[in-house]
C-alpha cells in the first residue's frame, strides 16, 4: 500500500515460485476432475434485498490451486487493502498526487439517518442530497413536459456535451438501461471535437425543444467548450435573445465561476466536489441525463445498487469479497502470467458500451508506471481492457482467445432473464447456450486424440488435424445476474470499481490521478497556435513538422 513496491512482498515473491513450480500442473481438465466440488468451491454470490440483485461469480475456472489462492489473499493482506479501503470509506486522501479524498462512494451513501456512513469531507453528507433533490426535481419537470422551451413548447431531445468521464458513463448507462428509457425523450451524447459529432446530432435537433447538458467537471476542457460554444450559436442564431439560454443549456460541473461565465445561470448549475474523479462521476451530476432518460426512481435504484456493492465490499472477508476476487485473480495473470489484456463480454446487448467505459475506468485509473512514492515499478500494472457484446465477439476475435498465442483472461457476463423474451425466448437460449459454451471450449479445449476422431479418414492430413486442436485452459471468469435491472447495473459497475481500487493498492499507485493524459493536451494548445503559418511551425521534431508542413500545403 501506499507506495510500497508490490514485488517487495514476501506473497509476491512466493507467487513468483509457485508460478514457476506449477504451471505445467494448473491444468483446468485435472483441477476438475480431480475435484467434483470445485465450482461450489470456487463461485460465490452477492446478494442485495434492496434494491434486490443477485450476482454469481464462478472463478472455478481459473488456473488456481488452493494454495495460490491462500497465497493471493496473503498479497491483500501484507498490501493492507482492508486498511487502504477503509480508508478510502473514511475521506482519507488517498489521491495523493492532487491531495483529495476519493468518494464516489459518497454519492451512493445514504443518508446517516437512513444508515448511511458518516464521512468527513465537504459536500460528502447532506449537499449530496441536496444536489440528488435538485436532479429529481429538474428530471421530472422535463419529463412530464412542464419545463418549456423558449417557445413554450416542452423538451422531447437531450443533448449531453462531455467527454471521457463526463461522457461514458452516462452513454455506457444510458445504453444498458435503455428498456426503461421514456422513448418520447431522445438522447443524444456528443463527445469528440471533430465537428462531425456536433454536426450530425445538431441535424437532429429542433431548438425549440432541444436541451443541452454541458459536463465537464472542470469546465476547461477545450473539446467540451468548443462544442458547447458551438451548440451555444447554434441555439442563439434562432433564439436571439441570450435570456433564452438559460431554458435550454444546464452545466454539470465543481467550476461555478467557469459555468457562469459561460453564461449559464448558477440555478441552472448541478454541483458536484472535486473528490469525484472523472471517471467515477456517473453517480454524481454528471448523472443528470441518465435520470432525465430512465426517471429519477430508477436513478436512484442505480445509485442503491452500488451502495450495495460498496457494502459487500467494506464488510465482507476478502475470501468471500467479489471485488477482491476479481482483483487477485486479475493480478495473477497481468503479474505473474504475463496477460496484457483482460476482455469484458456481456452477453446481453445493451451492455454493449460496458467494455468502452471500464476502458477508461480501468485504464485511465491503473495504467501507472510509478508508485506512489515515486519509484519505478519493476512489475506490471493495469491491464488493457477491451471486450465487445457477445455473440457479436464470437464472430470476430474470439479465434485468437481461443488458438492465438495471447493468453486472453476473459469475465463473460450474462443475465439468466432477458428483458425482450421475444420469439417464445428462443433468442435468449440460444445466447445463453453460447455464454455457458464459450468458458468451457476455452477451458477444456479439444485434444488431438478428439480431432482426428472426428476427422475419421481426413485425419491423415496432419496438418489439418493439428489446426484444429484446441489447447484449452484459457482462463474465465462467469458472472451471472437475474436480469439488467438498473439495480444490478449498479452492482456491478461498483464491483469493477473497486476491483480497480484493489488492484491500484497492491501495485502502491495512485489510481486516481491521470497524469499522463496532459502533455498531448499541452502540445496541442502549442501546435493549434502555429497551424495558421508555416513559418511559425517551430520546435519539432522532423516527423511532427513534415506531417503539419503537408497539412498546411494541401489544405483547401
Ligand atoms: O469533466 P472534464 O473536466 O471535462 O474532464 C473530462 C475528461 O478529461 C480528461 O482529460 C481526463 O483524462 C478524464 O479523466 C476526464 O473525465
Amino acid at each position: 500500500m501506499d507506495g510500497k513496491s508490490a514485488s517487495q512482498y514476501q506473497a509476491w515473491q512466493k507467487l513468483e515460485q509457485l508460478k514457476e513450480s506449477k504451471e505445467s500442473k494448473l491444468v483446468l481438465k485435472e483441477l476438475f476432475a480431480a475435484d467434483p466440488e470445485r465450482f461450489s468451491k470456487h463461485s460465490l454470490i452477492f446478494n442485495s434485498s434492496s434494491p434486490n440483485v443477485e450476482i454469481l461469480l464462478d472463478y472455478s475456472k481459473n488456473l488456481i490451486d488452493d494454495e495460490v489462492l491462500s497465497t493471493l489473499f496473503a498479497l491483500a493482506r501484507e498490501a493492507q487493502v482492508e486498511d487502504f479501503r477503509d480508508q478510502m470509506f473514511s475521506g482519507k486522501h488517498i489521491n495523493t498526487s492532487e491531495d483529495r479524498a476519493v468518494l464516489h462512494i459518497a454519492l451512493r451513501n445514504p443518508p446517516v439517518s437512513k444508515g448511511g456512513w458518516k464521512i468527513d469531507e465537504p459536500g460528502a453528507g447532506d449537499e449530496v442530497h441536496q444536489v440528488l433533490e435538485h436532479m429529481k426535481e429538474f428530471s421530472e419537470q422535463v419529463r412530464s413536459g412542464q419545463w418549456k422551451g423558449y417557445t413554450g413548447k416542452s423538451i422531447d431531445t437531450i443533448v449531453n456535451i462531455g467527454i471521457g468521464g463526463s461522457d461514458l458513463g452516462p452513454v455506457m448507462v444510458c445504453e444498458a438501461l435503455k428498456h426503461y428509457s421514456k422513448r418520447d425523450l431522445k438522447t443524444h451524447f456528443v463527445s469528440n471535437i471533430d465537428g462531425t459529432d456536433m454536426a450530425e446530432v445538431l441535424k437532429v435537433c429542433d431548438r425549440e425543444t432541444t436541451l443541452f447538458i454541458v459536463a465537464s467537471k472542470t469546465f476547461t476542457t477545450q473539446e467540451t467548450i468548443t462544442n458547447a460554444e458551438t451548440a451555444k450559436e447554434w441555439f442563439l442564431d434562432a433564439a436571439k435573445d441570450k435570456s433564452h439560454i438559460a431554458k435550454h443549456f444546464v452545466a454539470l460541473s465543481t467550476n461555478t465561476k467557469a459555468v457562469t461565465e459561460f453564461g449559464i445561470a448558477e440555478s441552472s448549475m448541478f454541483q458536484f466536489w472535486d473528490w469525484v474523479g472523472g471517471r467515477y462521476s456517473l453517480w454524481s451530476a454528471i448523472g443528470l441525463s441518465i435520470a432525465l432518460s430512465i426517471g429519477f426512481d430508477n436513478f436512484s435504484e442505480l445509485l442503491a445498487g452500488a451502495h450495495a456493492m460498496d457494502k459487500h465490499f467494506k464488510e465482507t472477508k476478502l475470501e468471500e469479497n467479489l471485488p477482491v476476487v476479481l482483483a487477485l485473480i486479475g493480478i495473477w495473470y497481468n503479474d505473474f502470467w504475463n496477460a496484457q489484456t483482460q476482455a469484458l463480454l456481456p452477453y446481453d446487448q445493451y451492455m454493449k458500451r460496458f467494455a468502452d467505459y471500464f476502458q477508461q475506468g480501468d485504464m485511465e485509473s491503473d495504467g501507472k508506471s510509478v508508485t506512489k512514492d515515486g519509484t519505478r515499478v519493476d512489475y506490471q500494472t493495469g491491464p488493457i481492457i477491451w471486450g465487445q457484446s457477445g455473440t457479436n465477439g464470437q464472430h470476430a476475435f474470439y479465434q485468437l482467445i481461443h488458438q492465438g498465442t495471447k493468453l486472453i483472461p476473459c469475465d463473460f457476463l450474462a443475465p439468466v432473464e432477458t428483458l425482450n423474451p421475444i420469439s417464445g425466448g428462443k433468442h435468449h437460449e440460444i445466447l445463453l447456450s453460447n455464454f455457458f459454451a464459450q468458458p468451457e471450449a476455452l477451458a477444456f479445449g479439444k485434444t488431438e486424440d478428439e480431432v482426428r476422431k472426428e476427422l475419421g479418414t481426413a485425419s491423415s492430413n496432419a496438418a489439418l488435424v493439428k489446426s484444429k486442436i484446441f489447447e484449452g485452459n484459457k482462463p474465465t471468469n462467469s458472472i451471472m445476474f437475474q436480469k439488467l435491472t438498473p439495480g444490478t447495473l449498479g452492482s456491478l459497475i461498483a464491483l469493477y470499481e473497486h476491483k480497480i481500487h484493489v488492484q491500484g493498492a497492491i501495485w502502491g499507485i495512485n489510481s486516481y490521478d491521470q497524469m499522463g493524459v496532459e502533455l498531448g493536451k499541452v502540445l496541442a494548445k502549442a501546435i493549434l497556435k502555429q497551424l495558421g503559418n508555416e513559418k511559425d511551425v517551430t520546435g519539432h521534431d522532423s516527423s511532427t513538422t513534415g506531417l503539419i508542413h503537408y497539412y498546411q500545403k494541401n489544405r483547401k
